[in-house]
């Protein structure tokens, strides 16, 4: 049982004592991860809403690591997006605060059902084993290509550069170059370089000792001590700084290096695998990455077409999600007529697999007719007919700047026409006019060029 605040944690940890478990209550999701390492747990029931790390990335956390164990959200804001994202992650199922006894109990009681089948064989099976192996879906012929490029590159133990659009199925193939290489029962480890600050990523890949720095009030094992024998992914290498890409070379080239703070030299035995969805080559252009570790990384490219480009895996990617979804929900779940699929097949799929998974999960948990048709499907696709190319925008920048952003693509877009630019963002021209005036567009250009 996992909330921040004592008295409603205490209250269903009774809730469910009364009902004959052995609960747990912990304060926070470092607390439930930190016990989740030392002990297998039936279910975890969490609060979405904690201070530091959320009840989301809680179940993310168990996702990645691939802990058997079923989550229950528990929620005051059961919007939409935080159940399916929660879903998306492996989460079990939800409830919306307030519940009383029963429906508790009542979850609990399904979860457990449901991981009678889970536990035996999970727990027993080591790392590798049949059942954890990710599923790689697709029969199209880049499909083919891409699975025969991963069993070359699995049997071997050099690094890999994974390459593609954001939600192709870049981890995906990470964790399957693990599974299928002879580091199967090793640990598969993964960092999200985005999500950690320069300062934070060192000592979360190399460690610190005791001590190393304001707040390093014990010894911390990094990730690449934690992947030994095993794999580890950088998840978005680009976001590794460049002082911290040297250190990092020096670990591929010699598997050896030093916790912060620490003279000592560790060797480890590591398969590093390394995932981006940008151009690497603009990157080193811009000076934002090194060109020698770049070499040293991409000893086995493989890049993942964006799913526009093989849109004959849609039917079977829609079935293999419904299928997923229908197991955690434990219903049937909605059939998508011939009608529906092909309407699914015509959009673009900017945000590629993933966007397609959001969209059939959305489906399967919030559509009630049996059947789905290509006119009910299109309620569920984004609104603008022309598929937009999307655009990365830096978190960090200004709402200000993100309009600038938008507005500056969407001109690109339609090579420079003000009159279709300002229908397409829903503005009128003037507005329009006025906005480039600002960011120093000539007044009266026809065509798109800038000047400042
Ligand atoms: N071929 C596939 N078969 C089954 N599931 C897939 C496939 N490709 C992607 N997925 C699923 O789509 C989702 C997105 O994939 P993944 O996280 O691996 O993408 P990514 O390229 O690493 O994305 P990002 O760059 O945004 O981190 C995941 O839930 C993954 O399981």
């Amino acid at each position: 049982m996992v909330d921040d605040h004592a008295a409603s944690r205490e209250a269903m940890a009774d809730i469910l004592r009364r009902a004959g478990h052995d609960v747990q209550a912990c304060g926070s999701a470092a607390e439930a991860i930190d016990l989740l390492a030392r002990s297998f747990w039936d279910v975890v029931v969490t609060d979405l809403n904690m201070p530091g790390m959320s009840g989301l990335d809680l179940v993310r956390h168990i996702e990645k690591r691939q802990i058997p164990t079923r989550v229950i959200m528990v929620t005051a804001y059961a919007t939409v997006a935080s159940a399916v994202e929660a879903m998306r992650h492996g989460a079990f199922d939800y409830i919306e605060k307030p519940f009383d006894a029963g429906q508790l109990e009542r979850l609990v009681a399904e979860a457990l059902r449901h991981n009678q089948v889970l536990r035996p064989a999970e727990t027993a099976a080591p790392a590798g084993a049949e059942q954890n192996m990710p599923v790689l879906v697709g029969s199209s012929r880049p499909m083919q290509e891409l699975r025969r490029r991963i069993e070359q590159v699995a049997a071997t133990s050099e690094t890999v550069l994974i390459l593609g659009e954001s939600g192709t199925g870049k981890e995906l193939v990470a964790r399957l170059i693990h599974y299928l290489s002879p580091r199967a029962a090793g640990p598969f480890i993964s960092v999200n370089c985005p999500a950690l600050s320069a300062h934070l990523m060192e000592s979360e890949l190399f460690g610190h000792e005791k001590g190393a720095f304001t707040g390093a009030d014990s010894d911390r094992v990094g990730r690449f001590e934690l992947a030994h024998r095993g794999s580890l992914l950088l998840d978005e290498i680009t976001e590794i700084d460049t002082a911290l890409q040297a250190k990092l070379l020096r670990v591929l080239q010699e598997r050896a290096f030093e916790r912060v703070g620490s003279s000592r030299t560790l060797h480890v035995d590591v398969r590093v695998l390394a995932t981006t969805n940008r151009d690497l080559e603009k990157e080193i252009a811009g000076g934002r990455f090194r060109q020698d570790l770049y070499y040293r990384l991409a000893v086995l490219p493989i890049h993942i077409p964006p799913l526009r480009e093989r849109k004959e895996d849609i039917p079977e990617l829609i079935a293999h999600f419904q299928k997923r979804c229908a197991e955690r929900l434990g219903r049937p779940v909605p059939e998508l007529d011939d009608s529906a699929v092909n309407r699914l097949m015509e959009h673009d799929w900017p945000g590629n697999v993933r966007e397609l998974e959001n969209l059939v999960t959305r489906v399967c948990v919030l559509t009630t007719e049996d059947r789905v048709t290509a006119e009910q499907i299109g309620r569920w696709l984004p609104a603008s007919p022309a598929n937009p190319r999307p655009i990365d925008i830096p978190v960090g920048i200004s709402l200000q700047d993100m309009e600038r952003y938008l507005i500056e693509a969407t001109l690109e877009k339609y090579d420079g026409h003000r009159e279709k630019t300002a229908k397409a963002l829903g503005i009128g021209v003037r507005t329009l006019t006025e906005k480039l005036r600002q960011y120093g567009y000539p007044p009266r250009a026809k065509r798109f060029s800038r000047t400042g």
